[in-house]
């Protein structure tokens, strides 16, 4: 690892003692500048950076630090939900107050253009959101901007989520008709998973490898043939503040393409989709994308010809397989 790589990696690790060391994760003037210096250094796309190539004690730093980020993500869509319920007017008139209202909005065009790439013009009509928390900017992005007719149901573990979440959308004459909250564990959802041409999974749901492969699992298990399903991943330092999801974690499930944000967009977007069930009752094949010839930590999914969604660093590395 280059020195520069050691000294981002070192800021990171100073910036878990200072956020550690917080009596409370909820808004604050302290909480908000070390998140927002957080943020800002993981952000720089830094491909060499491969967090799970480093030394226990900076993994254990990752896995404490993802626990951490979630934590406070919660708190703070719970304090800015809590204040856009409180307006007189339709609350969501207001959403620019959150902080990160254009990154979710530069999200769901990312998330939108990945599927419309990906499913040759078909509308989805029912799309599930897992993990839709007390302010399901997803969803209301997608369901105001891109797509104007689908259905939403939003599961969420958290009612007091769901409670803030179901309030903030009440108001509004047409996302109110087609949004709804489901108070439940995922893992306890089982036939109604059938029902939806897109599933997204929240990337706080499944705060490591072995709980998000088991959501993932559970979700192969009961989705739709064919079905789509959208994983929110990381790559880079970005992965210090969420989960990474390989192709190989997605067994039954065709990896359509892999996007990874080198703007101020966070999450990398996995497009995968179900795989048919052949008589036997076996799954037709595992992830069909190209794998590179290197360990699940550090394989990058070379998007089939037709999908051109390839960052720089993809696109080299497609040239150099060719
Ligand atoms: C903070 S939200 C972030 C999602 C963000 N609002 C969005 O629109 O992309 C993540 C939510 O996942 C929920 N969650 C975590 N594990 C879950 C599970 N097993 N089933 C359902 N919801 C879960 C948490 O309660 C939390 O509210």
């Amino acid at each position: 690892m280059g020195c520069q790589d050691e000294q981002l990696v070192k800021t990171i690790c100073d910036l878990y003692e200072k956020i550690s060391k917080l009596e409370s994760l909820k808004p604050s003037e302290d909480v908000n500048i070390l998140f927002k210096q957080l943020v800002s250094t993981c952000i720089p796309p830094n491909p060499s950076i491969d967090v799970t190539k480093m030394s226990d004690t900076v993994q254990e730093i990752r896995v404490n630090l993802i626990k951490i980020c979630g934590e406070a993500e919660g708190h703070l869509e719970h304090h800015f939900s809590s204040i856009l319920t409180s307006f007189q007017d339709n609350p969501l008139n207001h959403l620019n107050i959150f902080p990160y209202y254009n990154n979710y909005l530069k999200l769901g065009k990312l998330e939108f253009d990945l599927l419309t790439q990906n499913l040759n013009g078909f509308v989805p009509k029912n799309v599930a959101f897992i993990g839709s928390g007390p302010l399901p900017l997803t969803s209301i992005v997608l369901a105001s901007f891109h797509l104007k007719d689908t259905i939403f149901h939003n599961f969420d573990i958290d009612p007091s989520a769901n409670s803030l979440a179901s309030l903030l959308v009440s108001s509004d004459p047409d996302i109110s008709q087609r949004m709804f909250f489901h108070t439940v564990d995922i893992m306890d959802v089982t036939e109604s998973l059938k029902s939806f041409d897109v599933v997204f999974l929240a990337a706080l749901v499944g705060m490591n490898k072995e709980e998000k492969v088991k959501v993932i699992e559970h979700l192969q298990k009961h989705m739709d043939p064919g079905a789509v399903l959208m994983l929110r991943s990381a790559h880079g330092p970005r992965a210090f503040l969420y989960p990474i999801v390989e192709p190989c974690d997605l067994q039954g499930f065709e990896v359509l393409s892999i996007y990874h944000p080198t703007d101020d967009v966070i999450n990398s977007v996995v497009i995968s989709k179900k795989l048919p069930i052949v008589s036997t009752g076996n799954v037709v094949g595992g992830p069909s994308c190209l794998l590179q010839p290197c360990n699940c930590s550090k394989i990058h999914a070379i998007m089939s010809k037709k999908k051109n969604m390839m960052t720089e660093e993809f696109g080299a590395r497609e040239e150099q397989l060719s």
